[in-house]
């Protein structure tokens, strides 16, 4: 493939220098290569974690695990995580921009264009966009929670070809290979099952968030909306052009063949699914193989709280999780109708409504 849009998720794990310290000579390492791969044409975005325990080394006295505390330290480090940032690239002559996000500002679909038409713009402009959570005011409702899975968004809004995870191990192995020795490597994925999921533990320190099941979340992500991802070791020579080049050892999740369009890869991405609907195997195979809008007729059960519109999840009944869509009703309209014909549907409710539960065109499979 020639020109490329790569986005470089950072984790603490290599952006520290096995304590809280920002590891400079590391950065100065990883500028180098970016600026490598600006001079042969791609698009750079990082994605930049480390401001937690850049604003924990900048204190004398020791600060506890709070979330109130980490928001504190991420407001302090953030300063000087894209000061350092700025400077290094700069003797490059290479501009950057800070873009700080919540899951807020991909959720709606009008402030996720607005953020894809910022970025879209400074990649035109030839800037690196340095991004990472707005932690020091993200809630537990509109935060992300982890960079992993923000880098995969990110992916999705810069239209990205590759997503690339470094990280503190060559890549997903078949334990965690800090308590276990004999764990080996998986070179490559094709499709991230159960199986998958139950080997790839949280992480192993107190600075990094989420280990590999995060990582495993953000390329399932990214996969789906055709965009390959790599799992590699951050402090290994040159290991950004060697995965460009394909000669670094580490995990790649080959992307799927067929990508989903573009309003398609925003509800992966984005939305929070704030209820569940449950459906029976003539729903199940009509929306999974034939395409079709779920109709309130497939419903035997509904959970959660959400209202017309909002995203929630499909699961069959065993509770395997089929699609997510957004849905045409509320909960409470769902509960009335469900095992309804669509024809009855507004007798039912009493008033004229949508005909089906959950568009084809809202839904994405999983
Ligand atoms: N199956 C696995 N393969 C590789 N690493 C794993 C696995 N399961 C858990 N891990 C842990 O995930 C850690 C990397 O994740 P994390 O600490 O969140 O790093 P980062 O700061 O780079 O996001 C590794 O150091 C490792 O201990
Ligand atoms: N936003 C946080 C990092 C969150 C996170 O996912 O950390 P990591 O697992 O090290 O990539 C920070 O800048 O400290």
């Amino acid at each position: 493939m020639g020109q490329q849009t790569i986005v470089i998720k950072l984790g603490t794990s290599v952006l520290t220098a096995g304590d809280i310290h920002l590891n400079k000579p590391r950065m100065v390492e990883l500028v180098r290569q970016c600026a490598t791969l600006k001079q042969q044409g791609h698009q750079i975005v990082l994605v930049s974690s480390g401001a937690v325990a850049a604003g924990r080394s900048q204190l004398a006295q020791p600060v506890g695990d709070s979330i109130s505390e980490k928001q504190m330290l991420a407001a302090i480090g953030q300063g000087q995580l894209i000061h350092l940032w700025q400077s290094l690239f700069a003797l490059y002559d290479i501009p950057v921009a800070q873009m700080l996000l919540t899951r807020a500002d991909v959720e709606h679909r009008e402030r996720y264009l607005t953020a894809r038409d910022t970025l879209t713009q400074l990649l035109k402009h030839q800037v690196i966009p340095i991004i990472n959570e707005n932690d020091a005011v993200a809630t537990s409702e509109i935060k992300v929670g982890d960079n992993d899975n923000l880098s995969a968004m990110v992916a999705i809004l810069a239209n990205a070809n590759k997503l690339v995870l470094l990280t503190d191990q060559v890549g997903l192995f078949t334990a965690d290979p800090r308590t276990n020795p004999q764990a080996e490597l998986i070179a490559q994925v094709h499709k991230i099952d159960d199986e998958l999921r139950a080997l790839a533990g949280d992480s192993g320190t107190s600075l990094g968030t989420g280990g590999m099941a995060t990582k495993l979340q953000a390329a399932d992500i990214a996969q789906r909306a055709g965009i390959e991802t790599v799992i590699a070791k951050g402090s290994e020579a040159d290991i950004v052009l060697k995965i460009m080049s394909k000669e670094a050892l580490s995990t790649t999740f080959m992307r799927f063949d067929a990508p989903l369009e573009g309003r398609k890869k925003w509800l992966l991405s984005a939305p929070k699914s704030t209820g569940t609907v449950i459906i029976d195997n003539g729903a199940c195979l009509a929306i999974a193989r034939q395409g079709a809008s779920l109709l309130a007729k497939g419903v035997v059960g509904v959970s959660g709280s959400f209202v017309r519109g909002d995203l929630i999840t499909v699961t069959d009944s065993q509770g395997q999780v089929i699609a997510k869509g957004l849905c045409g009703f509320s909960e409470r309209e769902l509960d009335t109708i469900k095992g309804c014909h669509s024809l009855d549907i507004a007798s039912a409710l009493g008033y004229k409504a949508s005909s089906v539960v959950i568009h084809r065109d809202d839904m994405v499979l999983l």
